[in-house]
């Protein structure tokens, strides 16, 4: 038979099929005796899927918790083809998020090449990232965050209006709702130095176009895997896969900090917000070259780096602080005695002052041992993850950890484990008082991550935490009524941030005001 007749034959074509679907099968997987060849525990994995299938449509912090609890401190887990190590082992953590951070600098990535995200520090590699993480940081010191803290003030004035026109009408407040739109007004003010009307205006592209952003519906579906599972096919067919995450809502964003940039250009004004404070502290980064000390980026890339963090600041920061607000206002309402004890801690705390400010809020100890149990119990994000960048080794060899491999943190479970939080379903601030912090792990708790790729934001957020606790707490009383639900729900699907649901409360002035 010539090349022809072979080609035409139907045999031919179901040899090239089922050798094309043996060797798909093979490739998906071929890394998943990973674990079990180092002893190591974990659901069995399917082709194509890995250990993900369904994960969309599952609650996420349950699905984490059911997981340690099955398997454990340590245990594998298949992101499709690609290992990914879970661990809530407090020494693990701290070998692999901290002391050998240099093994562990990345966070999965799926190689951006659309400017201006692609300098996302969240997403950024290597020395890339170290430089612009170092060149950022300035830009959080007690100093700047102080000077932003009015902006805080002024939307806090917003929101205690917005409060009071419902405790007047309705005696109760959606708090997801209420927070998000607090949340959103200090991100306006501070990280794109925009005064609007986000908590009357529902009608401002500002927030119509936020909306799109943090509510997307493929959280729920199998795309949301795609790039965790074949990260490579992403970046490769990026093309194709790119407009799906830059969406025209997002490019809204890099547009409207393009021509506040411009605008700055052009005036002497100060502003006192994340910007400025971000441009500083960019621009002010050096390298040496010849012996010559010079700035470390051109104008142009300085540009981008600070429309990537100011549209990062955006996507890091609002609807984590919205969630942590809303879970204070649920547990202060199921909790009558706290909310009183923080009252009275606070109100104690006034009378050394004016008003709610940076420096009021600095040294309230109840206040922080309220938002770390809030932080305990509701994590925002529910994971987080590094990528090992060198192989690695831990306990004489007992575990190894190949370059590329994925080692996961489920926080959410790590927070909610017997062994750290004895009796983890209650609600107590006084695991935060010094004597029982002291009996802990400092491991045993990351709600804003460890090592030196924590939460750039996490001093920042805490200030606009205690801002806002501090000023409503002394103002309002929140209550359960009806439509309070007896355990808070978050949303299904493979979401990155904890969704409160019908997280309504009631809520009446305090008979001071
Ligand atoms: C309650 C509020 C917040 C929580 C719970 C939170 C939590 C986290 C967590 C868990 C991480 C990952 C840390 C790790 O991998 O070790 C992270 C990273 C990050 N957060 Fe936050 N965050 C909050 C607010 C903010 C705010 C307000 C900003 C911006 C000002 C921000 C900016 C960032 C950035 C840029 C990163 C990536 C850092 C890097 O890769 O170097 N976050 N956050």
């Amino acid at each position: 038979m010539d090349a022809s007749g072979i080609l035409s034959s139907p045999a031919t074509w179901v040899v090239a099929l089922a050798s094309s679907l043996y060797i798909f099968y093979r490739y998906t997987t071929s890394t998943f005796t990973y674990f079990s060849d180092q002893g190591i525990p974990g659901p069995t994995p399917i082709p194509i899927f890995g250990n993900m299938w369904n994960i969309w449509k599952e609650n996420l912090p349950a699905y984490d918790l059911a997981l340690v609890k099955k398997y454990g401190k340590v245990f594998g887990y298949f992101d499709g083809r690609n290992p990914n190590l879970f661990i809530t082992d407090v020494e693990m953590i701290k070998a692999m998020y901290v002391k050998d951070f240099d093994h562990f600098v990345d966070r999965r990535s799926f190689e951006l090449k659309t400017k201006v995200m692609r300098k996302w520090l969240a997403l950024m590699n290597g020395q890339e990232w170290k430089d612009v993480r170092s060149s950022v940081t300035p830009a959080f010191t007690s100093g700047k965050i102080k000077r932003m803290s009015i902006f805080i003030k002024e939307s806090v004035a917003n929101l205690c209006d917005r409060v009071t026109t419902f405790t007047e009408k309705d005696g109760k407040i959606d708090a997801k709702m209420t927070f998000s739109a607090f949340t959103m007004d200090v991100i306006a003010r501070c990280a794109f130095g925009l005064k609007i009307d986000t908590l009357g205006n529902e009608d401002d592209p500002f927030v119509n176009n936020a909306k799109f952003v943090f509510h997307s519906a493929a959280n729920k579906t199998p795309a949301a895997i795609l790039p965790f599972m074949y990260p490579n096919f992403v970046s490769t067919f990026a093309y194709f896969t790119e407009p799906l995450i830059v969406t025209k809502e997002m490019k809204f964003f890099f547009k409207l900090l393009e021509d506040v940039l411009k605008d700055r250009m052009q005036s002497n004004e100060k502003f006192n917000d994340f910007i400025e404070a971000a441009d500083e502290a960019i621009s002010a980064f050096t390298k040496v070259v010849d012996g010559k000390t010079v700035p470390m980026w051109n104008r142009e890339t300085i540009d981008e780096i600070l429309m990537g963090q100011s549209t990062l600041f955006m996507l890091a920061g609002f609807d984590t602080t919205a969630t942590t607000l809303t879970s204070i206002c649920y547990q202060l309402a199921k909790n009558p005695d706290v909310q009183e004890k923080l009252y009275e801690s606070i109100v104690g705390k006034m009378e050394d002052y004016e008003d709610v400010c940076h420096e009021m809020v600095q040294n309230i100890p109840y206040l922080e041992m309220v938002i770390q149990e809030v932080l305990r119990y509701y994590p925002p994000a529910v994971r987080i993850d590094r990528k090992c960048t060198k192989d690695y080794s831990y306990d004489n060899g007992r575990i190894k950890i190949k370059k590329d491999q994925m080692v996961t943190v489920p926080i959410y479970a790590l927070h909610h484990m017997e062994e750290y939080y004895p009796d983890p379903e209650k609600f107590d601030p006084e695991r935060w008082s010094p004597e029982n912090k002291a009996k802990r792990s400092p491991y045993a708790f990351m709600a804003f991550g460890t090592g030196p790729r924590n939460c750039i934001g996490m001093r920042f957020a805490m200030e606009e935490l205690k801002i806002a606790v501090s000023t409503i707490v002394q103002k309002f009383r929140f209550f359960p009524v009806k439509e309070t639900p007896e355990r808070l729900q978050f949303d299904d699907g493979f979401t990155q941030v904890l969704q409160p649901m019908h997280a309504i409360v009631g809520i009446e002035f305090r008979y001071s005001n």
